[in-house]
């Protein structure tokens, strides 16, 4: 007998751009996303006994979406996560937990004639700011059968290109009779940083809400900050040691973050050896022209937590 071992369903790929006008100003402001908003609940039998009576059609989701991208801000996403996911609960009693991920695409405010305008952006690349909010029904004390929420928030920086010419090095690995890398000193180093940090979770919307615009955003501004400066001033020994310190200072950074993780390709630039033509120098010191590759590259990925007792048992 087969038996369902889990489900969730909704809609993903929705598009929302919103356009904030400051009527005074006439300064706009403008927020693109894409959210994907999957339910879980006492859905079970619209898979095994073709009951749709149970199912919130995928369309009334997406309309939702929009709907509540109207109702509130969309910025902090956190916030506006919560607050889809907490709607979702709160009309359909079957339904015990929304699973919300946005993506923020960049728009940043151009600047013409080195003054900030007021309606016209640019895309200053792929770099994406995300957040992964599950809002869930959790039991509540006594015997009521009453329920709480709690509602757990992970926020990224995804797809930020990074790249340093020198200030990196990777040597002292195994040598065995499978290496053929030789070690380095000096090398360029180039990632995509995706980083991730989990808040301790929250227990409604009203706790996300409190300051929420300063929390997330000056949270997403340091992890970024920190990012940047660590990789440019840092002497790398390694992609996992830079990223440990990176983890180790947006902990730091910020209080209420429980785990910060990374997950960082190593985009390998191999050196090219021209001396076949006129003897041409362009290896170790005289290296110039490089040949960045598309693949394979290294994948290094860490999570750190404040409690070294939480790391797995070996
Ligand atoms: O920083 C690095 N870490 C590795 O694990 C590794 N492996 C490799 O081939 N190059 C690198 N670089």
């Amino acid at each position: 007998m087969p038996s369902l071992a889990s489900a969730r369903y909704g809609k993903d790929n929705v598009r929302v751009c919103k356009v904030q006008r400051d009527e005074k100003t006439g300064v706009h402001t403008v927020t693109e996303i894409t959210v994907c908003c999957l339910l879980e609940g006492q859905i079970e039998t619209s898979y095994t006994a073709a009951d749709n009576s149970v199912v919130v059609a995928t369309d009334s989701i997406k309309n939702t979406i929009y709907i509540k991208a109207k109702e509130h801000p969309v910025d902090p996403p956190e916030l506006y996560a919560s607050r889809l996911g907490q709607h979702f609960l709160d009309t359909y009693p079957h339904i015990s937990s929304a699973h919300i991920n946005v993506i923020v695409h960049r728009w940043t405010r151009m600047a013409v004639d080195g003054a900030p305008h007021p309606h016209s952006f640019f895309r200053d690349g792929q770099e994406t700011r995300n957040v992964e909010a599950t809002v869930a029904r959790t039991p509540g004390g006594g015997s009521s059968g009453a329920t709480n929420t709690t509602i757990n928030l992970k926020s990224s920086i995804a797809g930020l290109s990074v790249l340093k010419s020198t200030g990196s090095a990777f040597h002292g690995f195994v040598r065995d009779e499978y290496t053929t890398l030789p070690e380095t000193w000096d090398r360029i180093l180039s990632t995509d940083v995706d980083c991730a940090w989990t808040w301790k979770p929250f227990d409604s919307v009203a706790a996300v809400e409190r300051g929420a615009a300063e929390r997330f955003s000056k949270a997403w501004e340091s992890a970024r900050d920190i990012i940047m400066r660590l990789f440019a001033i840092e002497e790398s020994a390694s992609v996992q040691n830079t990223m440990y310190k990176m983890c180790d200072r947006i902990l730091e950074a910020v209080p209420e973050v429980d785990k910060v993780g990374f997950a960082l390709p190593n985009k390998h630039y191999f050196e090219l050896d021209l001396s076949w033509h006129k003897g041409i120098k362009n290896t170790g010191k005289d290296a110039e022209v490089y040949v960045p590759q598309s693949g394979p590259n290294g994948l290094i990925k860490c999570e750190v937590t404040r409690d070294a007792s939480t790391l797995p048992h070996r």
